[in-house]
């Protein structure tokens, strides 16, 4: 293991770096960092969670004087929520240098960021759709930029960025360097790499599994319309300090994050069909705590580092067997545990032995709670909530009426009626109706893909998962967005990307006579 100091950098970034608590490098950062010092191009794989942000933050920032007034720095990231994420990274590892960063995206007013931009700040992370329509105002230059970093690239590609990143580097005077991040290695990033960066140095923490290690994974067989009592009963069950519910729709998050908040959860939801100021407060609250369930399309599967999420539940299965490894590494981070539960319906148990193949990872069977099990969890959870009052102390004005409840009714009496009071607060006769979702199938895959095998090293080797399923035929994003996106910045190709990974419209084969045919979900399909 190496220490951060083992790397040279100035004390201001040493001290940042121990702000933040972290002792040792992560592999990723072990290697990568003594390359981007050294200024050469680098392409960067590694598990979810092992820090690949400071991994390239880190020699970015030790590179940049304070005393530069232009943007010196891009990085560009496929959702708004993770340039939030990034800039905020950035900001922290930079706090005592006094580097200026700035986070530049869609569904921001624009005339704010252009005030902003004003502050002449060094870091730009943005977008790329929006930040070709600064480039194009002539309100952010390139001139002066000396380091490029894509962050997961392959994302960016599949969400349809290709032409605008292609458009934004053909900008970016040659002689800079150039960092890309992928978890995935298709043709169209291999192409993207050839172009664009130079006499590249693979970095690649190859893993025996494709997912991080800390993940505790099961799955529990269901009914489409047993899961919201499934879901649930595991919330009471396993009482999660934050957990992240995996939706596949828009309409299916909407509709779940409600009936999650009649039944008294606290919970809310995310995708790409909110406005801007909802992604942001949702996501706000969810970092301090205020709800503990977000419910989310694959918007946030990606890169999304919020610390105590304990529980990822896939209440409908992803598409993408990459997917669900970007799903369910949003816990088990920096060398955390986490849970990933996932729901499956019986027609799609296939489709998670695919999932199982691909990841390498056999996935194991758990019953669905019981009720039993959630009202024990439920009081587990309340003795644990009464313990801690009782530790905090603060409880004495309450002592003289516990006293003389004491004098005439039973101790054991008397808290389990507290107890009752305390966890009867959900309503758990509320009725809850789902739309129901298709049923999951394996895609067919060309053999040659997945029979291909895979480089460990030296190439473009994928994530060391063995199937040849990281360096699959790409799907070029280009032919992904059609043609009507154009001047719709970025948001909207963030809402596309959601339906194009399994939001398909409905089959003919598929419980037609149990599916209300709703204006609200036709209109949902055809967005
Ligand atoms: N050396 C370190 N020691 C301890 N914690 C670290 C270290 N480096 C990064 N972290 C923390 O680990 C968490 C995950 O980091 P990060 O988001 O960069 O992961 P990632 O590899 O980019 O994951 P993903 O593939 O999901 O995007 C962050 O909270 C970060 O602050
Ligand atoms: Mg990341």
């Amino acid at each position: 293991m190496k220490t951060f100091a083992e790397f040279g950098l100035e004390p201001k970034v040493l001290q940042a770096i121990t702000e933040l608590g972290f002792e040792e490098a992560t592999p990723i950062q072990a290697q990568s960092i003594p390359i981007a010092l050294s200024g050469s191009d680098m392409i960067g794989q590694a598990q979810t969670g092992t820090g690949k942000t400071a991994a390239f933050g880190i020699p970015l920032i030790s590179k940049i004087s304070k005393e530069e007034d232009r943007i010196v720095a891009l990085i560009m990231t496929p959702t708004r929520e993770l340039a939030i994420q990034v800039a905020d990274e950035i900001e922290k590892l930079s706090r005592f240098k006094g580097i200026r960063t700035l986070p530049i995206y869609g569904g921001q007013d624009i005339v704010r960021q252009i005030r902003a931009l004003k502050k002449k700040p060094q870091v730009i992370i943005g977008t790329p759709g929006r930040l070709l329509d600064h480039i194009n105002r002539k309100t952010i230059k390139l001139d002066d930029v000396k380091m490029v970093v894509l962050d997961e690239a392959d994302e960016m590609l599949d969400m349809g960025f290709m032409d605008d990143i292609q458009a934004i580097l053909q900008l970016v005077p040659k002689d800079r360097q150039t960092m890309l991040f992928s978890a995935t290695m298709p043709p169209n990033i291999q192409k993207l790499a050839q172009q664009f960066l130079n006499n590249p140095q693979h970095v690649s923490v190859i893993p025996k599994q494709v997912s991080a290690p800390l993940i505790e994974q099961a799955y529990i067989e269901v009914h489409e319309r047993q899961k919201f009592d499934a879901l649930t009963r595991l919330l009471d069950m396993e009482s999660p300090e934050l957990a992240i519910v995996f939706g596949r729709t828009k309409r299916r998050v909407d509709e779940l994050s409600e009936a999650l908040q009649k039944r008294g959860y606290s919970a809310d939801g995310l995708h790409g069909d909110l406005s801007q100021n909802q992604r942001d407060t949702v996501m706000r609250k969810f970092r301090d705590g205020s709800i503990d369930v977000l419910v989310a399309t694959d918007v946030a599967a990606r890169g999304l580092d919020v610390s105590g999420v304990t529980h990822v539940i896939n209440f409908d299965l992803p598409q993408d067997p990459e997917s669900y490894v970007h799903r369910i590494g949003r816990t088990g981070r920096a060398g955390k545990e986490g849970k990933a539960w996932s729901f499956v319906t019986p027609r799609e148990i296939e489709h998670l032995h695919f999932i199982e193949k691909v990841t390498r990872h056999r996935i194991p069977r758990k019953p669905l709670p019981t009720i039993a099990e959630a009202i024990e969890g439920k009081q587990r959870l309340m003795a644990e909530r009464l313990l801690e009052i009782v530790q905090q102390g603060e409880i004495n004005e309450y002592k003289g009426i516990a006293i003389h409840l004491l004098e005439e009714y039973d101790s054991v009496q008397l808290l389990s009626a507290a107890m009752k009071l305390l966890t009867g607060n959900k309503n758990d006769n509320t009725q809850i109706e789902l739309t129901p979702e298709e049923p999951i199938r394996v895609k067919r895959r060309k053999p040659d893909i997945r029979s291909s095998g895979r480089k460990p090293s030296g190439g473009y080797g994928g994530r060391g998962n063995g199937s040849g399923f990281y360096n699959r035929q790409g799907r070029d994003g280009g032919d992904r967005r059609g043609g009507g996106y154009r001047g719709n910045k970025d948001g909207s190709r963030s809402s596309e990307r959601e339906y194009s990974r399994g939001d398909r419209k409905p089959r003919s084969d598929f419980d037609n006579n149990r599916r209300p045919a709703s204006k609200k979900e036709e209109a949902s399909f055809e967005k």
